[in-house]
């Protein structure tokens, strides 16, 4: 789960749009869906966007936190959860990582439809659908994580100048 991350992908809270409005295009028509199930926290985001998107009222929530042990082991709790298998039901999470989360959220709801924004090649194949792949080395710093800051012009460390 990002242990071994030895690279950054920054994303925009533009970019975190588009993509996720991508994704909401490819779940129409609609009609099919009775509603969405956000995996809390990360899921919150792309949901609500889904959600006016895709004209969808009913927003439910899967709450799970992850306990790290040590680098092997993390350890799933969850807080609170939707009822039901997730029949008519789009499961909504902001990425797929090593897939803990995800092999979860599949016992916990068979039948729903399971999307994510962003999927890293461990976890890919445990989710429906996703919009765009980010390499395992890479931590994904999503919007909310970041604040905008000033930043050293590129001469300031040439040492030749
Ligand atoms: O595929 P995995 O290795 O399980 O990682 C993916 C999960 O990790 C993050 O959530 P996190 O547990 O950090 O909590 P948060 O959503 O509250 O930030 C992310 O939002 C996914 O839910
Ligand atoms: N923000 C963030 N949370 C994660 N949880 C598991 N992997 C990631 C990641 O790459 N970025
Ligand atoms: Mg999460």
């Amino acid at each position: 789960m990002g242990f071994a991350s030895s690279k950054q992908f920054f994303v925009s809270w533009e970019e975190l749009h588009r993509a996720t409005r991508e994704l909401a295009r490819r779940q129409l028509p609609a009609s099919q869906w009775k509603g969405i199930i956000a995996v809390s926290r990360g899921g919150l985001v792309p949901s609500s966007i889904l959600a006016r998107e895709l004209n969808l009222r009913l927003v439910q929530t899967v709450c799970i936190t992850s306990y790290v042990h040590n680098e092997q082991q993390k350890q799933l709790k969850v807080l609170s959860a939707a009822e039901g298998d997730g029949e008519g039901m789009l499961v909504v999470d902001d990425l797929v990582d090593t897939g803990n989360t995800a092999k979860k959220i599949r016992e916990m709801y068979p039948k729903a439809k399971f999307i994510t924004v962003y999927a890293k090649p461990q976890g890919r194949d445990l989710v429906d659908e996703y919009v765009a792949d980010v390499a395992q080395d890479t931590w994904i710093e999503l919007p909310w994580d970041m604040q905008l800051n000033y930043s050293d012009p590129l001469c300031k460390s040439d040492k030749i100048d």
